[in-house]
């Protein structure tokens, strides 16, 4: 069995991809930050399950649970593995990911098989699974949708090459991909997301040039750039952020759901990381 519904993962709606992390998970990469001194598999078990309660609580949410990978510590962050494109007819193209660090490929390829696994279950939000045409690399954590535009970080992890067949996969479906060279963080993602008005939040810190963004909103820290959209007025963020981001989101009419996932922010993880977004 490749991919298990939850039952509420048949209605029509916003549907999650999440994996839950396996017991080695401290053995994951870092390339910005140094390995973790301590880690406690419990703690990452329950901040897991409280990041996946919070969609399975939200209305317009479900949850689909993948298999752990038990060989892969960095396996839960889905993000990496897959991005789903709104298609103009209605549900999701999904594209599974020619990852970047060939320590992570089995995860692609797990992935890739648990949407075939979905699509032939047959699922409303997921309209089609797309490959990209590349020998290039591109993690999902790189690739930020804004309305039609796409910006995709090109990054140690995402080339060129691979961007150039974003680009072409996607320019049919009326979206146009943007690529935006970063030296200093991991994925675009750890330095910018984007809020439900399009304004972008980001730590200028990991920017090369924050300009790229038509409507860009600078933020205080790192964990306060990382936003999940989980519907027009509301945001998932880690309780890292603060309560100074918090208050400037709500003057901007936003909620702020606060979650705990510092087992994750140690490897390098932050919240939109942890699931694959496939939008109503
Ligand atoms: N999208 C993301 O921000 N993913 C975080 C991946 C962290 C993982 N330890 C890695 O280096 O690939």
């Amino acid at each position: 069995m490749l991919a298990r519904f939850r039952p509420a993962a048949r209605k029509l709606s916003s549907l999650a991809l999440v994996r839950p992390p396996s017991p080695n998970y401290a053995d994951g990469l870092v390339t910005h930050i140094s390995a973790p001194s301590s880690s406690d598999f419990p703690l990452a078990l329950s901040q897991w399950e409280s990041y996946v309660n919070v969609f399975d609580e939200h209305a317009g949410w479900s949850t689909l649970h993948l298999p752990p990978i038990s060989s892969c510590p960095d396996a839960h962050f889905v993000e990496d593995q897959a991005v789903a494109f709104k298609h103009p007819g209605g549900g999701n193209l999904v594209v599974p990911c020619p990852m970047g660090a060939p320590e992570r490929a089995p995860e692609a390829k797990r992935m890739h098989l648990s949407l075939l696994d979905l699509a032939s279950v047959g699922s409303p939000a997921l309209r089609s699974v797309a490959q990209l045409d590349t020998s290039g690399t591109m993690d999902g954590g790189d690739v930020l949708k804004v309305g039609s535009t796409v910006y995709v970080g090109q990054t140690l992890r995402s080339s060129v090459d691979a961007i150039a067949a974003l680009s072409d996969l996607l320019s049919p479906l009326g979206y146009s991909v943007v690529a935006v060279p970063l030296k200093k963080a991991l994925h675009l993602k750890s330095a910018v997301t984007a809020l439900p008005d399009g304004a972008i939040v980001g730590f200028e810190e990991l920017l090369e040039d924050s300009s790229v963004f038509p409507d860009f909103l600078p933020v205080a820290n790192e964990p306060s750039a990382h936003v999940v959209v989980l519907d027009e007025k509301t945001v998932l963020m880690s309780s890292a952020a603060g309560e100074e981001t918090t208050r400037m989101l709500e003057k901007r009419g936003f909620g702020v759901v606060g979650v705990d996932i510092s087992e994750f922010e140690k490897l390098e993880g932050c919240v939109t990381c942890l699931s694959v977004r496939l939008r109503e």
